[in-house]
């Protein structure tokens, strides 16, 4: 705990960084996942259950929340580590993403965006300083910039005018956000897959001083090794004694390799979704459930595993869930995702730690690629 936000970088192992992010609710062991709980809800989870996974941290969306029940109510209400009852640090994203991906755009200019709510159909404006005071109304820890993310691919020509407005976007956001001790506000890394781009963003919030920064605009559809290619041209212009977070990232492969080149934080809806359709992450690799060769299979994913949801059902009964369309099968699997993505994020600190990253990651996978028995 600490009065004010913190990020001590512990011991690096080759580009993994070990760390620590201290803010007056709770301490953010790095590199981290965060869940993500959209709508102020981890989806089919209790949030003691995730909090007994191991995440210190959660995600929460200002485009969701906004629209329903409102950053007014949720103020009203106490603030959403009162609604929700999750006293520890919650990371809110600034809604500009969800904005291009969810809602008809109407309008997006220096001002702001203008949306049509996917809810209800009614019309919005979010403007940097309105993003930034929601996220105040809803007394999130870790404040996320407004930004443009651009979809891949696009014209080099259209991914600077994004880069460029999210960069004014960066500033408007920083004097709206203040001097909030216990509080921190990151910056959004933008550029698209053009190098000259991603540098100049970088260097461009560097120069803001903020206390962390998000690396925006991948897991937008681009493949794997272009996603880690913007992350080796980016990383370095970023201060090390601040924390990175790759947004929206990403399956087990994909954050083991974002580890290996510097990356803190991550959030990703891939083990809660995935869990409710029924895919397993386990440590040998993935484990779709509804497949026919579960129906008979008493074992359990992972009798290795503490999380009852991994060590005590056996796949028949995931398997009959899963085909049944029970709420009970997403729940359980979604338990275990999560318990696995944090059991990986613990092996992950703990190699860091003992300097041997390299052969962790080699091990790890090896295991998935063996699949599973
Ligand atoms: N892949 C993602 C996920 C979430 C994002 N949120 C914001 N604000 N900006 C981005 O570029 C994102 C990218």
């Amino acid at each position: 705990m600490s009065e004010s936000f913190q990020f001590q970088l512990k011991k690096t192992d080759g580009g993994a960084r070990l760390g620590e992010v201290s803010m007056p609710r709770g301490t953010i062991r790095t590199p981290a996942f965060m869940p993500v709980g959209t709508v102020g809800t981890v989806k089919a989870m209790y949030l003691d259950q995730v909090r007994e996974t191991g995440a210190d941290i959660i995600l929460g969306n200002t485009y969701h929340l906004m629209l329903r029940p409102t950053a007014e109510r949720v103020a009203r209400l106490g603030g959403l580590h009162e609604l929700i009852r999750w006293r520890h640090p919650i990371l809110t994203d600034s809604g500009g993403f969800q904005v291009m991906s969810l809602s008809g755009l109407r309008k997006l200019d220096e001002k702001g965006v203008t949306f049509k709510s996917h809810v209800d159909g009614s019309t919005h404006h979010m403007s940097p300083e309105r993003s930034i005071e929601i996220q105040g109304l809803l007394g999130s820890d870790i404040q996320m910039q407004l930004d443009e993310c651009v979809a891949l691919p696009a014209t080099p020509k259209e991914i600077e005018r994004a880069m460029e407005l999210s960069l004014r976007w960066a500033e408007r956001c920083k004097v709206a956000f203040g001097d909030q001790p216990g509080k921190a506000m990151f910056g959004i890394v933008q550029g698209g897959d053009v190098q000259e781009l991603r540098v100049r963003s970088a260097q461009a919030l560097k120069q803001m001083d903020l206390k962390g920064y998000a690396v925006g605009g991948l897991a937008v559809g681009e493949p794997q090794d272009v996603m880690l290619r913007m992350l080796e041209l980016t990383l370095p212009e970023l201060p090390a004694d601040k924390p990175r977070y790759l947004m929206g990232v990403g399956t087990p492969d994909d954050i083991l390799k974002s580890v290996a080149r510097g990356i803190d934080m991550f959030d990703c809806v891939m083990p809660t979704r995935s869990g409710r359709h029924g895919l397993a992450f386990t440590r040998r690799g993935k484990v779709n459930i509804r497949n026919a060769r579960h129906a008979e299979d008493m074992r359990p994913l992972d009798d290795q595993s503490t999380c009852p949801a991994s060590r005590d059902y056996s796949r028949a009964y995931l398997h009959h869930l899963v085909r049944a369309n029970e709420a009970l099968g997403g729940m359980l699997l979604s338990w275990h995702n999560l318990a696995y993505y944090q059991e990986l994020m613990q092996g992950i600190r703990q190699a860091i730690a003992e300097g041997r990253f390299a052969d962790f990651m080699a091990e790890t996978q090896e295991n998935w690629a063996r699949g599973d028995l």
